[in-house]
């Protein structure tokens, strides 16, 4: 069953073009793996899913019961980001927003919530740290868990990995990994390394200011341009 589908989507910024002509569905329980060189569209399609961006022509749909504000998003980080003054369980708690309605403040359930995904991303003995004062792969973990409290349907990551060593970079994307499997969320994330998109993802959207290629990552890794991306020759 379908979660979203692009149907001839494209993005312009001030009238020049991001990306154009992108055509690809995301079914429930995928992971998608979007990869492409620097520049090429990739983030701002995620603006476009997240709808902080309107395509400039082309339409999105958003199917199967979930709403907009369902879909839980790990963004890239930046330096004002990382340096948040505020405790872990504030930055969690803040992943319920979506959830308050018309409620003034938070209740029980969204507390709970809080300290399942604090225990799910192993994070519990950090909940009354301030999150600046954290390493990189532990701000990384509490904004899954941030994202799992805005989501049970839906997760977007903008190269989570960014900035990581290598082995905080396994443990993340096998988090990541369980998220997809067991919680049965669906993962779309923007990834630089290919290596592991392959190894995680099963289908993989490749972009340079279009879509060079949509499949299953069997058939990327037997396409021309599957080869070429993944031997690190790749030219547009
Ligand atoms: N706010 C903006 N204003 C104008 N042009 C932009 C803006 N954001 C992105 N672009 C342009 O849109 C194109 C796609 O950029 P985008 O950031 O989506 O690429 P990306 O694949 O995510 O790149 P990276 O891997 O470097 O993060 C690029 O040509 C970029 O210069």
């Amino acid at each position: 069953m379908n979660l979203i589908t692009c149907k001839n989507i494209s993005f312009t910024y001030d009238g020049f073009p991001a990306v154009k002509d992108l055509n690809f569905s995301v079914e429930q329980g995928d992971y998608l793996c979007v990869v492409g060189e620097n520049g090429a569209g990739k983030s701002t399609l995620i603006k476009g899913l997240l709808r902080l961006k309107k395509p400039s022509s082309g339409t999105i749909s958003i199917e199967n019961g979930l709403m907009a504000n369902e879909i839980g998003y790990l963004p890239q980080q930046t330096i004002v980001q990382k340096d948040f003054p505020a405790s872990v369980y504030e930055v969690v708690l803040s992943g319920c927003l979506n959830r308050l309605g018309i409620k003034p403040f938070y209740t029980k359930k969204e507390k709970t919530l809080v300290e399942e995904n604090l225990l799910r991303m192993d994070i519990i003995d950090l909940r009354d740290r301030c999150y600046r004062e954290l390493s990189g792969g532990q701000q990384q973990r509490v904004l899954l868990a941030r994202a799992l409290c805005s989501t049970q349907k839906l997760i977007l990551l903008d190269e989570p990995a960014a900035g990581l060593d290598p082995m905080v970079t396994q443990e993340l994307y096998e988090l990541i990994r369980k998220i997809n499997q067991d919680m049965e969320i669906t993962v779309i994330m923007v990834s630089h390394d290919i290596h592991s998109a392959v190894q995680y993802a099963k289908h993989i959207l490749h972009l340079y200011h279009t879509q060079l290629f949509f499949g299953t990552t069997a058939d990327y890794k037997n396409s021309e341009i599957g080869r070429r991306f993944m031997g690190g020759g790749f030219r547009a």
